[in-house]
């Protein structure tokens, strides 16, 4: 039998840096989780692959998914849905693999009432104005739609205290590493080995 997988939750603003890092770790050879495609009824970017970056669906099609219990959790940011699919979700965790989402603040606190020993990570800018030039800098987003974002980011960094982590991004490699760390440590708590042990002692 092995350990179930570990859940790890990464949320943070739209722009910090969540997509950059995580292609970073797998980069770093740290690929020790799945990341889980969410869906979305945004339009795809130029150079965005359904099955890849997103499922993208109409809004009647995600609809149709909520209603028939298909999704772990969902939530509207900024005029879109977004939602995570659980099958994938399940399967990779009972095959004992981790797996990562990379979800916005309201659907990361629906899954910690679900999977409460889930590792909730909050990746932060170093302030609202450089969050605000890698949006500009990043250029897939409109002045109105960036505005939106930003305007979001402040509220949305008013919910790091329902964290367990804060990590800033303020480089790449730094925001990495820590993140990296986390995971590894979080992998060595008692409650997640003590089953490893127990043949030992009795
Ligand atoms: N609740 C929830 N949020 C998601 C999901 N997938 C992406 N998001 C979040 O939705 C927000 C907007 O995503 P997107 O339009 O792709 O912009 P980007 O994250 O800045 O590239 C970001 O905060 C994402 O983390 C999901 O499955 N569920
Ligand atoms: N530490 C950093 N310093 C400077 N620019 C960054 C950093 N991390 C990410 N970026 C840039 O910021 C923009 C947004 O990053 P992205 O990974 O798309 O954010 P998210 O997935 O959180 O929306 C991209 O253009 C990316 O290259």
């Amino acid at each position: 039998m092995h350990e179930r997988g570990m859940l790890i939750v990464l949320s943070g603003p739209s722009g910090v840096g969540k997509g950059t890092v995580r292609q970073a770790m797998l980069a770093d050879d740290f690929r020790d989780f799945q990341y889980s495609v969410s869906m979305t009824t945004r339009k795809p970017r130029p150079g965005e692959q359904d099955g890849v970056d997103y499922y993208f669906r109409t809004k009647e099609q995600f609809e149709a998914e909520i209603a028939a219990g298909q999704m772990l959790e969902y939530a509207k940011y900024v005029d879109n849905y977004y939602g995570t699919p659980v099958k994938y979700v399940n399967k990779t965790l009972d095959s004992g693999r981790d797996v990562l989402l990379e979800i916005e603040v309201k659907g990361a606190m629906q899954v910690r009432e679900k999977c409460p020993d889930g590792v909730f990570i909050f990746l932060t800018p170093p302030d609202l104005m450089e969050l605000k030039h890698r949006l500009i800098g990043r250029g897939t987003d409109s002045a109105d739609v960036i505005n939106k974002r930003v305007k979001q980011a402040a509220e949305e960094i008013k919910m790091m205290e329902n964290y367990d982590y804060a990590v800033v991004n303020d480089e790449v490699p730094k925001a990495c590493k820590r993140i990296e760390r986390i995971i590894e440590s979080e992998h060595l708590r008692v409650p997640r080995v003590i089953d490893k042990y127990r043949n030992m002692v009795q």
